[in-house]
């Protein structure tokens, strides 16, 4: 990377996050690579990660994906999956072949030969997104497009229809393949830099061999994220989203550290791509290039992120079908569509399997949507312990505004004045008939749970199955 024009920092620290992990995401923090600055360092390649013993086989021996391909989907298995027995357990133990040597270089990362190359997985087909549609430039202000293969809603057009996952009633569809984060359409980012409307996570890098942070965030917040870390003196983020580790990963390296903002000593460098979080190679990628990254990734109720998914949508294009239509395969069956994308995103189990494959649960952390509205400062305390910063932003650092009805930041950056984020953030949303969100609670439920024993980390998103996830305007009054 050059320092041409820049402030003549040295490269340290970085960051990069990403997040509607949700899959708004959502967010994630990885490592960089070894290398000095300003060009690229050599990389170093390292050997997948050994087991993580809390993410040793405990009732089952499928992954979830396996579960999801498989003709009885998750039906009998998911009772095993008790919660409170196995906080972290996925019951699965990383299987030696799951990474594998690569037959190709890994374009993003051309100095070194990429050590893994995933199996093919019919369930996630070639990924959340397509590295070869994307644009030459990272999307500033654009939403996710669709998925190749996808309709204009983000609805997997070839996805074959499983059993319902879990015991809940009704039968559900389980796609064969994954879509991009937000559905297509969903609002750009406000300001101060105008976000794709992908999913939610971030990345931030380390350019000088130690560590950075990426996040990505796969569900509601991640912008919010982004802006309330960027308060913090140790921490530089790209405003823009680089998608660089799903649809620019083709540009390679050097046009990814080009586009990231230079560090000080001891300074964080991190950037938020949301669609990381449900892109199968991300996770592969990320690791190739540092394995320590720290990933964040902001989790919100499944149900809310997609009725959040398609108001955004729905803001660019009025005309796409209810969001009770896009919903279900077969409404009378109960049959929920799990190839639309805004239903698929939230589906947090079967996308953290995939990150697990390759990253210890310790370099993740998770970040709750609702209680960044509710807390934001909390949610912020913890998100700065986890990259190992002083914490630094504060309740000081925020402010209810009622107008807006979310919490501001006093303070974004050294003299700047008090903003909120855009209009594309925090929408009204459309109300959604209530049996059409007691079914999605039900079908993401087993999924809930799954996330809740991965993690160890509970959401309270139960509590929610009576409607749409209250928003800051509820909450606080
Ligand atoms: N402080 C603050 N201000 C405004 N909005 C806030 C804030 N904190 C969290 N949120 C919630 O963030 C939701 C958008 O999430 P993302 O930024 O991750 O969206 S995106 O994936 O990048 O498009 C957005 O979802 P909607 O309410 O559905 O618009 C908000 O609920």
């Amino acid at each position: 990377m050059t320092g041409g024009g820049r402030h003549p920092a040295r490269w340290s620290r970085g960051a990069l996050l990403a997040v509607s992990l949700s899959l708004s995401l959502t967010y994630l923090c990885y490592n960089l690579i070894t290398g000095s600055p300003p060009g690229p360092g050599p990389l170093r390649l390292h050997p997948p990660p050994r087991p993580d013993p809390r993410l040793q086989p405990r009732a089952h021996t499928l992954t979830l994906q396996e579960r999801l391909r498989a003709p009885q989907g998750l039906g009998p298995r998911t009772e095993t999956l008790s919660p409170g027995r196995d906080v972290t357990g996925r019951g699965e133990t990383p299987k030696p072949g799951r990474v594998t040597p690569s037959s190709s270089p890994d374009p993003g990362i051309r100095e070194t030969p990429t050590p893994g190359k995933d199996p093919p997985n019919p369930s996630l087909g070639t990924g959340g997104l397509n590295p070869g549609t994307g644009s030459s430039s990272p999307d500033p202000g654009s939403r996710e497009t669709p998925h190749p293969g996808g309709d204009i809603t983000g609805r997997e057009t070839s996805s074959p229809g499983l059993r319902p996952p879990g015991p809940g009633p009704g039968p559900t569809a389980v796609p064969a393949t994954a879509q991009g984060t937000r559905s297509p359409g969903a609002a750009e980012d406000c300001e101060p830099s105008p976000e794709p409307v992908t999913g939610r996570s971030w990345v931030s890098r380390e350019p000088e061999a130690s560590s950075a942070a990426a996040a990505a965030a796969a569900a509601g917040g991640t912008r919010a994220l982004l802006e309330a870390i960027r308060a913090h003196p140790a921490v530089r983020a790209v405003g823009v989203e680089p998608h660089f580790f799903d649809r620019n990963y083709e540009k390679g390296l050097e046009w990814y550290r080009e586009l990231m903002p230079r560090t000080w000593d001891g300074q964080i460098t991190m950037e938020k791509t949301p669609s990381y979080f449900v892109t199968r190679e991300a996770p592969r990628r990320i690791f190739s290039m540092a394995k320590e990254t720290k990933l964040i990734v902001v989790v919100r109720n499944p149900v809310t992120r997609a009725i959040s998914d398609y108001t955004q949508t729905l803001a660019k294009k009025p005309d796409i079908p209810t969001f009770e239509v896009l919903a279900f395969k077969n409404r009378s069956l109960g049959l929920v569509d799990a190839s639309w994308s805004a239903i698929r995103i939230g589906i947090y189990a079967l996308h953290l399997e995939n990150w697990l494959q390759f990253f210890p649960l310790s370099q993740i952390h998770f970040v709750s949507g609702e209680r960044l509205i509710i807390d934001p400062a909390g949610e912020m305390g913890k998100v700065q312990d986890f990259l190992g910063l002083q914490r630094l932003v504060s309740d000081k650092h925020f402010y209810f505004n009622k107008t807006k009805g979310f919490p501001c930041l006093r303070k974004a950056e050294e003299g700047s004045p008090p903003r909120c984020l855009g209009k594309s953030k925090g929408r009204t949303h459309p109300s959604i008939d209530t049996d059409v969100i007691h079914r999605l609670h039900k079908f993401y439920r087993p999924f809930n749970l799954m996330f809740h024993q991965m993690t160890g980390e509970d959401f309270d998103w139960e509590q929610d199955e009576e409607g749409d996830t209250p928003s800051a305007r509820d909450v606080v009054k």
